[in-house]
């Protein structure tokens, strides 16, 4: 396949008028290596690399921890149709019996061209702190344990990239120690402090769970996980960008703050993204959804009901840089999982994920 005259963004932020070539689903360096002679004109659309959302729950009436592959399946047409070409599913605080189900259930879905990518799970619960649970059920809520988590890798055949665990909870330090070369450990849902937060990092958790979110708020006298991430070189951060979750005004200073490398934009998205405003549910509870908005019974936020596609065009409508979103959408996320050699950006060698987009990104084709 060759792709016409698009303005295909580049490894530096700007975009360039170029044609793509694409063999066997990747891109390759010339028009000589491309056997299927099928050609887009893109002219006059702009060409992304397909979108990396490494922090969703579900979408379209089906959630990950449903335990459920034909469901999980729709999630992933979902997002492919949305410019989400690499997806990690997440789950929430559930039993560890549950949890096994659900991680060995990623296992039966088999790779299809009009659906998403797994490149990995993620998982949120249930290492929390139960005084930031957030929509998580505080009943299933466990200490960090090296065993509970080796166990659900094992469930999972390995493929669980990441986990989310409350630096303050005992027993944190040692498995934040013992798991770093094997997973990346996110600090998240923790009424942590600055130190605790900084020190967790030193050990080896270099990643942030939806940053601002089931976290203490950075004050002038309490800085907080977000100051320690600051203040850590290697610390990536997650960043819901539905305009629910953070002002605009904090979303446009954490990038200014944090810089290009290190925001990842992620969706959150619970199972009304892409759904009707009407009720739904999140790990076990009961969430109603108005006007984009996904809450539990008691108004606390649940999740998001949107995809990573639209928080990227959010965030610029925020006023954040185009090419620093699309690098928080993109380029980020799969650096932050080790996968930037394989997507993430648009260079000969890497799987051929793309997404043509108008000149105010409206999606017109994702390949
Ligand atoms: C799936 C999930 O759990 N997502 C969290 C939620 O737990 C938390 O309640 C909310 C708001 O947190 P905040 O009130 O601290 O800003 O952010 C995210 O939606």
């Amino acid at each position: 396949m060759i792709i016409r005259n698009g303005n295909v963004f580049q490894e530096d932020g700007t975009y360039r008028r170029m044609d793509l070539y694409v063999e066997n689903g990747r891109i390759v360096d010339c028009g000589t290596e491309v056997s299927e002679k099928e050609e887009i004109d893109a002219a006059g659309l702009k060409v992304l690399p397909g979108l990396v959302d490494i922090h969703s729950h579900g979408a379209v009436g089906h959630d990950f921890s449903d335990a459920d592959a034909t469901g999980l399946k729709e999630i992933l047409r979902y997002e492919k149709s949305q410019g989400i070409t690499s997806y990690c599913p997440t789950s929430m605080t559930l039993p560890i019996d549950m949890l096994i189900r659900i991680f060995a259930s990623a296992d039966a879905v088999k790779p299809d061209a009009d659906c998403a990518r797994i490149v990995g799970l993620n998982m949120e619960g249930p290492f929390l702190d139960p005084v930031k649970k957030g929509a998580h059920v505080e009943k299933y809520i466990r200490k960090p344990d090296i065993d509970f988590f080796r166990e659900c890798q094992k469930a999972s055949g390995g493929r669980i990239r990441v986990v989310t665990v409350a630096p303050n909870m005992e027993g944190a330090e040692t498995f934040i120690r013992e798991l770093k070369d094997d997973v990346v450990i996110s600090i998240g849902h923790t009424d942590a402090d600055y130190d605790c937060a900084a020190s967790a990092m030193k050990s080896g958790a270099h990643h942030v769970t939806h940053l601002y979110n089931a976290m203490n708020d950075m004050g002038h006298r309490a800085p907080g996980v977000v100051c320690a991430a600051a203040d850590d070189p290697e610390c990536m951060v997650e960043m819901i960008g539905d305009g629910i979750h953070i002002d605009p005004a904090v979303v446009r200073n954490t990038f200014r703050m944090f810089g290009e490398e290190r925001i990842v934009l992620i969706s959150d998205s619970m199972m009304a993204a892409g759904m009707a405003n009407g009720f739904y549910e999140l790990g076990g509870q009961k969430v109603t959804v108005k006007d984009r908005k996904a809450v539990l019974e008691d108004g606390t936020i649940a999740g998001s009901a949107t995809s990573l596609y639209e928080c990227m065009r959010c965030v610029i409508a925020m006023g954040v840089p185009e090419r620093a979103a699309v690098f928080a959408a993109t380029r980020n996320p799969a650096r932050s999982i080790g996968i930037y050699d394989e997507v993430g950006s648009l260079v000969p060698g890497k799987k051929a994920d793309i997404v043509l987009a108008d000149e105010k990104l409206n999606i017109v084709k994702v390949i």
